[in-house]
This record gives C-alpha cells, sequence and structure tokens, in this order.
C-alpha cells in the first residue's frame, strides 16, 4: 500500500468495546476491555497470564470473543478475519521456524501464502530480508542461524506482505543485550520509516518507553491504563544533581541552605524550591569546585508510574 493510501487509514488503529474472552475452562482472559488505539508504535503490555496473547488471536480473527465488539483498521476481524490477516503481519513468541529451509525460501514461502505471485513473493521476501539485516545471510539454513537471526527471520516474514499493521509478540525475547538494542532500533526504524504501526507486545516497560509512541498496560484481563507516553513521562519537581565527585560534601551546603538533598544512585535529588534554586545550587557546587556531570528537572519514568500506582 502506498504512503498516501496509508495516511488515508482510519485514525483508529484498534478499538475494542466491552471486549470478553471466556475459554471452555472458565478463565476469564479478557474482561470487559475497552480501549481505543491511535496509529503509530504501541507497547501492549502486561504480566504472564495478563490476556496479551489472547488479544492478539482475537486481533487477527484467529479467535472469536465471548462478548464484546472489536475492530481492527476499520474491520471486524471476526466476520473479516481474511481481509484483517491480509493486512496485518503478525510475529508469534515462539520458535516456529523451519531449521532445514533457508531464509529466502521460507520467507518467499509466507509471502505465497499470503496471496502474492511467485516472482513478487521472491522479490518482496528478499527486500523484507534486506530490511532486517539478512541480506547476505538470505541463504543460509535457519537451523544454523543465532536467536538474533532467527526473531529477524519472524519479523521478515511478518512484513513480507506490506502490511499496515505488524503485531509483534515479545520480540526482544531470548536476545542479549545488544541483541535487544538492536532489535528495538529495527522496529522502531520500521515503525517511523515504513510508517507501519506497529503493536509491540512486551513484559518489560523499559523497552517499550524507549520505542513506542503509546502504551497499553493491561492485567488480569482488564485495562490498566492506555495513554500516550509522553503523556505518562512529564516534569517533576524534583531537580537531579550529578558530581563527579563530593556528593556528600554538596549534600551537607545544600541542607545548610535550607533544601532537603537526597542521595540516590551516584547523584542527589531534591524538590524544587522556586527559580532561583537552579542558580544557588550552581553556585554551591562552584564554591565547592566540583566537577558538575548532570542537574536537571527530572521526568517520571513509566516504570515508576506502574510502581506508585502499585503501591496505592
Ligand atoms: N486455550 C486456552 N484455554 C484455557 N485457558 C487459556 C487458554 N489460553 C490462555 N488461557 C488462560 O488465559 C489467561 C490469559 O492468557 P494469555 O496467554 O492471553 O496471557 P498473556 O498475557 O499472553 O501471558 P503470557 O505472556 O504468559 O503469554 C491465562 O490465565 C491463561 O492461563
Amino acid at each position: 500500500m502506498t504512503q498516501i493510501a496509508r495516511e488515508s487509514i482510519a485514525t483508529e488503529l484498534i478499538a475494542t468495546e466491552a471486549l470478553t474472552k471466556r475459554y471452555p475452562n472458565g478463565v476469564t482472559a479478557l474482561s470487559a476491555l475497552t480501549v481505543d488505539v491511535e496509529p503509530g508504535i504501541v507497547g501492549l503490555v502486561g504480566a504472564n497470564g495478563a490476556g496479551k496473547s489472547t488479544l492478539i488471536k482475537i486481533l487477527l480473527g484467529l479467535l472469536p470473543p465471548t462478548s464484546g465488539q472489536v475492530r481492527v483498521l476499520g474491520l471486524d476481524p471476526v466476520a473479516d478475519g481474511e481481509r484483517v490477516r491480509g493486512r496485518v503481519g503478525y510475529m508469534p513468541e515462539h520458535d516456529c521456524l523451519p531449521p532445514d529451509l533457508v531464509a529466502a525460501e521460507f520467507v518467499t514461502h509466507m509471502a505465497r501464502m499470503s496471496g502474492l505471485p511467485r516472482a513478487t513473493a521472491r522479490e518482496r521476501a528478499s527486500e523484507a530480508l534486506r530490511h532486517v539485516g539478512l541480506y547476505e545471510e538470505r541463504y543460509r539454513q535457519i537451523g544454523g542461524y543465532s536467536t538474533g537471526m532467527k526473531q529477524r527471520v519472524k519479523l521478515a516474514q511478518a512484513l513480507v506482505h506490506d502490511p499496515d499493521l505488524l503485531l509483534l509478540d515479545e520480540p526482544t525475547n531470548g536476545l542479549d543485550p545488544a541483541g535487544r538494542d538492536a532489535m528495538l532500533a529495527l522496529v522502531h526504524r520500521i515503525g517511523t520509516e515504513f510508517g507501519i504501526s506497529v503493536v509491540v507486545c512486551s513484559h518489560l516497560l523499559g523497552e517499550v518507553e524507549r520505542i513506542c509512541d503509546s502504551l497499553v498496560a493491561i492485567d488480569g484481563g482488564k485495562l490498566l491504563r492506555s495513554d500516550r507516553i509522553s503523556a505518562m513521562t512529564t516534569t517533576t519537581d524534583v531537580l537531579a544533581v550529578e558530581v563527579g565527585e563530593g556528593t556528600q560534601e554538596l549534600a551537607a551546603r545544600l541542607a545548610s541552605l535550607g533544601f532537603c538533598p537526597r542521595i540516590e544512585g551516584r547523584g542527589l535529588v531534591l524538590p524544587i524550591a522556586g527559580d532561583a534554586m537552579y542558580d544557588i545550587v550552581l553556585d554551591a557546587i562552584a564554591d565547592l569546585e566540583l566537577p558538575l556531570h548532570r542537574l536537571d528537572q527530572r521526568r517520571h519514568r513509566v516504570a515508576d508510574l506502574f510502581r506508585e500506582a502499585a503501591n496505592v
């Protein structure tokens, strides 16, 4: 689909209303979930068993809800599952790749499954593998790939039919820190440069905060919070100061000036008390001849908000 056509997609990416899923064993995986999600990079977070996978299966039209409404890209996945799947790419969490196929063959096969003619499928597979950084390795057997490369093949097959929405289930699962950073950068690039909306399922709030525009948090099948990340990470009324040495000395000086500094990690935090405070703190640092590393107004981290919510 062209960029223009993509831009004309209704502003609603996913909408649910009183969505409920009860499994035959009596477990209620989703309970009257009502949420509207705008296009962009969206984090879907929740602990194990929160209902994330159930929601994804319903969004893909693979599982019918017990009651309630759901729309994906303006379509009803219950009545129109095939059309939804034609416009949505899905990267499952677990390893589901055939080890004895080469990546180019497998991704071409997935493109064929989504209805593309042979030559186009081959072309699109090469392109998708190039986007995920596997072009040079595309004729190697998947069984010999590292975990990071396997995750990239799963991403390539989700991208191959040029979807408008990608559903990624725990894309950084099993990766080391460097592999995680690379995968998050790739997901962010897909969301920003290709103009594809992405829903990233994760139990790691820090990851979601780094790359997502908005966040949907669910717990026990219920909506905990849905908001833009920028609205959640507002500035606080706390000043964070970090000096290369003499933290204790600085804390004592600021206390003698009437502030209430608290040592936290490698630095100090103190409640902001008026505009003049910045200059007073800077003067104290200069007076004590300490090397200043950082002085800024702290922002909320998304994880802090959830911790605060859990404590009330
Ligand atoms: N097919 C099923 N039959 C019965 N119960 C199920 C089924 N699938 C999931 N559940 C239950 O529904 C609840 C939600 O599970 P779901 O897999 O959607 O959560 P999740 O947030 O994706 O968790 P995880 O991160 O562990 O995959 C859990 O209590 C789970 O045991």
